[in-house]
């Protein structure tokens, strides 16, 4: 979830509860009012690439976590990212959101948007999402407003308090909705959802902001074998429309969804192909199995 979301979620639910106390909620504390969606700008890959890492350094108090990365993603790409333990792909997604600033190193938005120079909160304004791990939605309000929510994202909180819909935003939460296949629970409480549905809300909200690049931090963790399933479908359908990057160590998922998977290991690329190549390179075969 976006730092201005995660923001926009806490005072949303400060006024929900306020008004809760006032006895005078009209619809589940999202009155009238309106609000300004983050729309990322136009991102330029006329050079075929939408991410693009150049030896990049990291170090943390002498241990260099990462230590001459270079990658770079396709526009519409999914690229499925493994390694063992420790390799450096929480800190490689650190990186690339802003969360972490590497020692050295290029690290580009398309051909002309240099994300060292950009905060955390602007590179997900400029349509960079990143999904952790554990589900981050908000349990006390339901799956339709948790995505209203995501469209509110303005800066200027009061905005996002009092947001309300259009008519398009109106059709883009139900396309969403039929995306993440939580249609039939829109009026449900985001906390009863399973683990699964709550991975999908979470997803869903990225997805209300139109993000050029998703993030997806080890998404099946904790799934059911359907909602493994299901998740792999929703990754295959956004594939094309938006770039996506999956760091997972469920195997079989990773076969069912890739086509090209990067290998990491001690901060950088060890091997790239597809996942039959990769499990059949040697260098591969003994960072996992310590051979
Ligand atoms: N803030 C930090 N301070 C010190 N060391 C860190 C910090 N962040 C990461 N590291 C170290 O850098 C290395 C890479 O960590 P990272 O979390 O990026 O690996 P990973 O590939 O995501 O591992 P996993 O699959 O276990 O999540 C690890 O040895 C970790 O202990």
């Amino acid at each position: 979830m976006t730092p201005d979301l995660m923001e926009a979620g806490a005072q949303r639910l400060q006024s929900l509860h306020t008004a809760q106390v006032a006895g005078a909620t009209e619809s589940g504390g999202r009155t009238a009012g309106y609000g300004r969606p983050v729309t990322a700008g136009e991102v330029d890959v006329t050079h075929g690439r939408i991410l693009y890492l150049e030896d990049v350094h990291v170090a943390f108090d002498g241990f260099k976590a990462i230590n001459g990365l270079n990658l770079d993603i396709a526009p519409g790409e999914l690229r499925c990212i493994i390694g063992p333990n420790g390799a450096g792909k929480t800190t490689m997604m650190d990186i690339i959101t802003g969360k972490t600033r590497p020692d050295s190193g290029t690290v580009f938005f398309g051909s002309t948007i240099d994300l060292l120079r950009h905060r955390e909160a602007d590179i997900a304004a400029m349509g960079i999402g990143r999904k952790f791990q554990k589900p981050t939605v908000f349990e006390q309000l339901t799956v339709f407003e948790n995505l209203e929510l995501a469209l509110a994202t303005d800066k200027r909180v009061a905005h996002s308090l009092t947001f309300q819909l259009n008519g398009e935003q109106k059709d883009r939460l139900g396309e969403v909705l039929q995306t993440i296949h939580l249609a039939d629970s829109a009026a449900r409480l985001a906390g009863t959802l399973s683990h699964g549905q709550k991975q999908w809300l979470e997803i869903g909200m990225l997805l209300m902001q139109n993000p050029k690049l998703l993030l997806l931090d080890e998404p099946v963790a904790g799934m059911t074998d359907e909602e493994t399933e299901r998740t792999a479908q929703l990754f295959l359908s956004l594939k094309g429309k938006h770039s996506l990057m999956v760091v997972e160590h469920d195997m079989s998922f990773i076969r069912t969804i890739s086509e090209k998977v990067t290998v990491l290991c001690d901060g950088s690329v060890l091997a790239e192909g597809t996942l039959d190549e990769v499990q059949a390179d040697e260098r591969v075969i003994e960072v996992y199995l310590g051979r």
